[in-house]
């Protein structure tokens, strides 16, 4: 008798409906395959190589037993599945003795930016600590916490971040890392027009200087300000054209020719994001304007992993921070919200726009 829940698929359906779920219910083993390639050290032990390597190489370079070859082919068959490895198989690869793991593995491109040095993949250290606000989301669904970090930590996120050092350092080295990619591709070539003819800028919410230290560099005449929560920027050194300020951008922003908010707005519910736009407004000259760069969603410029991805950061968004990612027509209603006249979404460059607002 077919279950009730069945009557209605035929049986090609029921095996699709199979393995759909097995892919729904397990999706989570490709994050805990990657930790597993980062607690190994695979990344680190192909780039130091040099080369691509095989796997009993790789396996003694990370001093696991001989006898663990039937598993850990299987763990670098997995990774080479979700392209983490590439797996170059041998010219005389002998698939009769059935090893098909045979051959050279590198790391994917992407790989040199998730692995080695990009941002948020030193999440070893923070497991507990990032990991714990995802756990049980439903409760969040069922309770009238700002946001399920609220529920997990009884602490909103910047309130313990400022509290608990080793994860404020963590944070801050992640974003700090986000932002270093990210400016070598904007200042890197011609889209460092967003900054020309800029004679001060202000940072708001810059952390330990990524953005503003890329700015000062590529524009020496510019005189660059980062405004931060006490103690972020506290022992901060600036030089000679770059200051940090310790202050709260709800109270106010020192004034400058642009404002520049780098994944800032996407932290906060719409009211509060309309409060640091006019203060913002405040801040800049009537000729200056506000540079903005965080995520446009349903951008069709963008394709379906990089929808995807999106999709993930605006679920961080939510559960860390009880905001969301926006959509142009969100964020267009708020600029108008917070008094500014035009603005031009200057161009997307990966997950991210470099929006222009103008008083
Ligand atoms: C997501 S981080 C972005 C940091 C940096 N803009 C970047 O993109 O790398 C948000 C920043 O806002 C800062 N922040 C949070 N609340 C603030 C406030 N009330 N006033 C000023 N900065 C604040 C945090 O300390 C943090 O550095
Ligand atoms: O954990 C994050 C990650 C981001 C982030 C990552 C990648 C992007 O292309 C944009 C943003 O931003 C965060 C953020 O703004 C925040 O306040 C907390 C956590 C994170």
């Amino acid at each position: 008798m077919a279950d009730h829940n069945d009557q209605n698929l035929t049986p090609s359906d029921l095996l699709l409906a199979e393995t759909q779920s097995w892919n729904q219910l397990y999706f989570f083993i490709e994050h805990v395959t990657l930790k597993c390639a980062l607690q190994l050290g695979i990344p680190n032990a192909i780039t130091k190589h040099g080369k691509p390597m095989t796997l009993s190489k790789l396996m003694s370079s990370l001093s696991i037993s001989p006898s663990k070859y039937p598993y850990f082919h299987r763990l670098t068959r997995i990774l080479v599945r979700y392209g983490l490895l590439i797996l170059q198989k041998h010219e005389d690869n002998n698939v009769d003795d059935g090893d098909d793991s045979k051959g050279y593995y590198s790391l994917a491109p992407t790989d040199r930016y998730i692995m080695k040095d990009g941002p948020w993949n030193s999440m070893e250290d923070q497991d507990s600590f990032f990991f714990k606000a995802w756990n049980c989301l439903g409760d969040w669904f069922r309770n009238e916490d700002p946001s399920k970090f609220y529920t997990a930590y009884g602490d909103l996120f910047w309130t313990k971040l400022s509290r608990d050092t080793s994860s404020g350092n963590w944070f801050h080295a992640n974003m700090a890392r986000d932002s270093r990619s990210f400016m070598n591709v904007l200042i890197g070539n011609e889209f460092k027009d967003v900054f020309k003819g800029l004679t001060s800028l202000v940072d708001v919410g810059g952390g330990t200087g990524t953005v503003a230290m890329a700015i000062t560099k590529k524009f020496p005449d510019m005189k660059c300000i980062v405004l931060d929560l006490p103690p972020i920027v506290a022992n901060l050194q600036g030089s000679e054209n770059l200051e940090f300020v310790a202050g709260d951008m709800f109270q106010k922003i020192p004034a400058a020719n642009a404002v520049l908010l780098k994944s800032i707005l996407h932290d906060w519910n719409d009211e509060e994001f309309v409060k640091i736009l006019k203060n913002c407004k405040d801040a800049i000259t009537r000729s200056g304007k506000v540079i903005i760069i965080d995520m446009v969603m349903e951008n069709p410029e963008l394709d379906d992993e990089a929808f995807q991805a999106q999709l993930f950061i605006d679920m961080l968004m939510m559960v860390f921070l009880g905001s969301k990612e926006r959509n142009k027509k969100e964020w267009e209603k708020l600029f108008f919200d917070a008094g500014f006249t035009s603005y031009k979404i200057i161009l997307t460059l990966g997950l991210r726009s470099v929006i222009e607002l103008y008083p």
